[in-house]
Parts: structure tokens; sequence; C-alpha cells
């Protein structure tokens, strides 16, 4: 046996922790995937032998190059871009752009690890990929996001393509950004090909793609209530985050017989007693994406609503509850204070909100409680749907890629069922998308053999 074989958790992840010194956001999302699949390949040879999740813990590459542009004051700035390609083992490395001042070579990392599991939930052939920038696009003129964004794709395009790499949006990665980055590809490469999703519908963009994340989070939930017998009708919900995937959710929840009490920013949330209904999410949607304000503004808009600032709006007493936002917003004191308040459910519309503290909290209380992994995969899923219409160059109808989101967003249901259910009456959606994500990846690596 080699001495690698065979290792613990602990041991396994100090080795993580020696290679990755610094990245802690990197080690959290390997440790919460690797506490499900060390008992799953307990009894399973091939994957010890063959290192499968070393393997996946370890990308195929990084790469990292400087971003200058100048600002409109003539200034010269300096940025630092990276594109992690996590793994390609199911097919062309995919997963989005993030443009933020926290993007870190970690965040990325994590990013990119975690969406190589949740990629093959959607039974797409996609491999799992993250990029981005410490870039604020927050403040600056559209001119100046332009002249980034040329400049980022300028180092960028040597490394993508339809069938390598396909990038799309994330944090600070909207229509806009998408737009720019496209019309850079093009320009360089001479070539006008499906290298970026989340494009505008004039030019090989996706119906449905906009609304897909935060659609999908909540159909998720809603799969997840059946197991109960129940439904949104209802209930009340706190979401946080008023980007693309929060206000998605809100409007859906919203449709489907929800109340939404709450939305965020980084400065704060508002709770409106009344509801966010889909009047008042149009007004944040524009206000977000056009007038680029912060969500406090809803208070002059709707005087019965309060902002609490410098804090999250998991206090407000709810059914259940989206994390939509980021990253470690939802911490363990905060999932206990949910689950003293009655909440039920909760769906992670971003990736990895809740800490590993959070995770065991919901489930020790046994709740119904859905991974990033699972819960936000509607938006890569459509992505994909928007990657097989580009090669086959046509544009698929709504009504049809609505239906093939709520069969994906299902079938990841199924296979959490099928992975984590733990007795009858408890089914564990953490380690189901964790093993149903690693076997589909692990098995296409065995087969590769040692590459
Ligand atoms: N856009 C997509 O299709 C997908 C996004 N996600 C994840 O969903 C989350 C949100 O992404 P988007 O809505 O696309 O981004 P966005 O840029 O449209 O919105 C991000 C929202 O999060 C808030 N936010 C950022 N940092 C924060 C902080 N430190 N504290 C509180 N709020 C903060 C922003 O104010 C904004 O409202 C991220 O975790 C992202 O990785 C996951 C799957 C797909
Ligand atoms: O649509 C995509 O390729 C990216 C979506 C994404 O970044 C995510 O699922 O976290």
């Amino acid at each position: 046996m080699a001495i690698t074989d065979h290792v613990d958790l602990p041991t396994f992840m100090e080795g993580v922790r020696k290679r990755n010194p610094g990245q802690p956001e990197f080690c959290q999302a390997v440790q919460e995937v690797s506490e499900d699949i060390f008992d799953f390949i307990e009894d399973k040879e091939a994957y010890h032998s063959q290192q499968i999740l070393r393997r996946i813990a370890e990308p195929d590459r990084i790469i990292s190059f400087r971003v200058c542009w100048e600002d409109d004051a003539g200034n010269i700035r300096v940025q630092r871009g990276w594109r992690v390609q996590n793994n390609n083992a199911i097919g062309p490395y995919k997963g989005g752009i993030r443009f933020h001042p926290s993007v870190t070579e970690s965040v990325l990392k994590f990013l990119a690890f975690e969406q190589t599991f949740k990629n093959a939930l959607t039974g797409l052939p996609m491999g799992g990929g993250k990029g981005g920038a410490n870039f604020n696009p927050k403040g600056k003129s559209d001119r100046e996001v332009m002249r980034f964004c040329q400049s980022f794709m300028t180092e960028l395009y040597r490394h993508v393509g339809a069938d390598v790499d396909v990038p799309a949006g994330d944090i600070g990665v909207g229509a806009r950004e998408i737009g720019y980055m496209f019309g850079q590809y093009k320009r360089i490469t001479n070539q006008f090909t499906g290298v970026l999703t989340g494009k505008g519908l004039e030019y090989g963009g996706s119906l449905i793609r906009p609304e897909a994340t935060g659609y999908g989070a909540t159909y998720f939930l809603q799969n997840m209530l059946a197991t109960r017998g129940r439904d949104l009708t209802g209930l009340n919900a706190v979401i946080s985050g008023s980007g693309n995937v929060a206000t998605h959710a809100a409007e859906k929840v919203t449709q489907l017989g929800g109340k939404v009490l709450t939305l965020s920013d980084s400065a704060g949330f508002i709770h409106d007693p009344d509801g966010i209904d889909l009047e008042k999410i149009d007004w944040v949607k524009h206000h977000k994406t056009h007038t680029r304000g912060r969500i406090s503004d809803y208070v002059a808009q709707y005087p019965r609503a309060s902002f609490t600032a410098g804090k999250t709006p998991w206090g407000v007493p709810c059914d259940v509850a989206l994390p939509c936002a980021t990253q470690n917003e939802l911490l363990g004191d905060d999932a206990r204070a949910l689950v003293a308040n009655g909440c039920f459910a909760v769906s992670e519309g971003a990736n990895m909100p809740t800490d590993l503290a959070g995770v065991h909290v919901f489930k020790d209380a046994r709740i119904l409680f859905a991974p990033g992994k699972a819960a936000n995969a509607g938006g890569v899923a459509v992505s994909g749907l928007e990657m097989s219409q580009n090669s086959e160059r046509r544009s698929w109808k709504e009504a049809e890629l609505q239906q093939l989101l709520l069969d994906i967003m299902a079938g990841i249901h199924e296979s959490c069922l099928r992975y984590g259910r733990v007795s009858d009456d408890y089914v564990d959606y953490v380690k189901g998308a964790n093993i149903a994500g690693f076997k589909k990846v692990a098995d296409a690596m065995l087969a590769y053999g040692v590459v």
C-alpha cells in the first residue's frame, strides 16, 4: 500500500492546509466535501489508489495575470486577474468571472472546486473553473468598466475557448461586462464562438439565463418542501443579497405564493413587513443594475420598510431562508437564530454562504438544507444550454428552456435523495450533492488513468 493510501480525514486536511497556506476559503470548501467523501470511498479501493479526491482538490492549472487600465482621470491602474481551471474530466472548464475587491486566489480556488461538483450534478458535460479580478466596479463609469473588461480579456483570451473554457458572470459581472468581454474576444481572435455565456440575446445569449440561478434555487426549495408535503404558499422568506440571484429568487418565491421580507447588500439589510412584491422587486432590479445604487435607498421609496446597517437578515423570523449574496455570510450563530425562530428550510443561492459551523447546525437540527452546489446549479445549467444553442447556431424557445430548467433542478434533487438519504424522514442534501457530484467526476478520471 502506498503511504498516501487510506489516510484519515484530519491527516488529509492537514496536507491540504500545508499545500495551500493562507487560503482559508479553499480549505473550507475542501473540508466540507471531504467530510462526506471519506465515508463514501471507505470501501472503494480505486478511488484511494488513484488519489482521486486529492487530484480534484489540486486545480489543473491557475493562470494569473496583470490587468492594466486607465481611469477617467488618466491614472494608470493595476489589478490582478486569474482563471482557475480546476478540472475538465467531464467537459470544458465552465464557471463565472467575479469582479470584487475581495477576490483572491483562495476565493477563486474554492469557487472552481465547488463548480466542479455543481456542474457534474447538472448532468451536462461541463468541467469546473472560475475566474475574476480584484477590481471594484462600484463607482466606476461605464467607460472605465469597458476599459477594464477589454484589458482583462486581452490576457484571458489565450486561455479560453468554446471547447476549452467558457466563462460567464458572477458577482460584479453581469450583461454589461459580458458584452465588453465578448466584444474584445471577437475583436482579438476574429472568431464568433460561444466562448462566454450570459451573453445578450442579440449576440447568442439564451433566454432565461439571467433568471436561472434564482429561479433554480427556488425550484430546489420547492422540491425539498414537497418531500414534507409542503409548498411555498403563505411562507415567509428571508433573502440576502440584492443582485442577480437574490432578485430572481425573490421574484420566483413571490410568484409561488411566498412572502419575501428582506434583501441586503454589504452595507446592511432592508426588512419590509408588507412583503417585497413583484413591483418592488422590479424597482430593486432597476436600482441595482441601472442606477447602481444601494439597497438602503429602498426605505425612501417604501417607507414602511426599515434598514439595519452593518447586519445580516438572519435574525428576522421566517419559515425559509435563501442566502444569495456571498460566501460565509451565514455563520454558526446565524444558523442557530434561524432554527430557533422556526426556519425549517434553507436553499443556498450563493456559493458557500453558510460556514462550516452553520452547516453543522442545520444538519444537527435536521432542517431541509440545500448546499449551493445543488441549489444554485440552475444558472450554470442554462449556461450549458446556451453552449448547446451556440453550437447548433439556433435559439431555443422560452417554454422549452423553462421546462429544461425545472427538469434539471428536479434531477439534481433526485441525485441528492439517492446519495443523501440518511433515514426515512431525513435527507442530508449536502452529503447527497457531494457524493453524486464527486462520483461522476471521479469515474471519468478513473477512465483516463493517471493524467
Ligand atoms: N450569477 C449567477 O448566475 C450565479 C451566482 N452564484 C453566486 O450567487 C452569489 C451572488 O451572485 P450574483 O447575484 O450573481 O452577484 P451580483 O453582483 O448580481 O450581486 C451580489 C450581491 O451580493 C451583495 N454582496 C456582495 N458582497 C457582500 C457582502 N460582503 N455582504 C453582503 N452582501 C454582499 C451585493 O451587494 C449584491 O447585492 C455569489 O455567491 C455567486 O457566486 C451562484 C451561481 C450562479
Ligand atoms: O454560468 C456559468 O457558467 C457560471 C455560473 C457560476 O459562476 C456559478 O454557478 O457559480
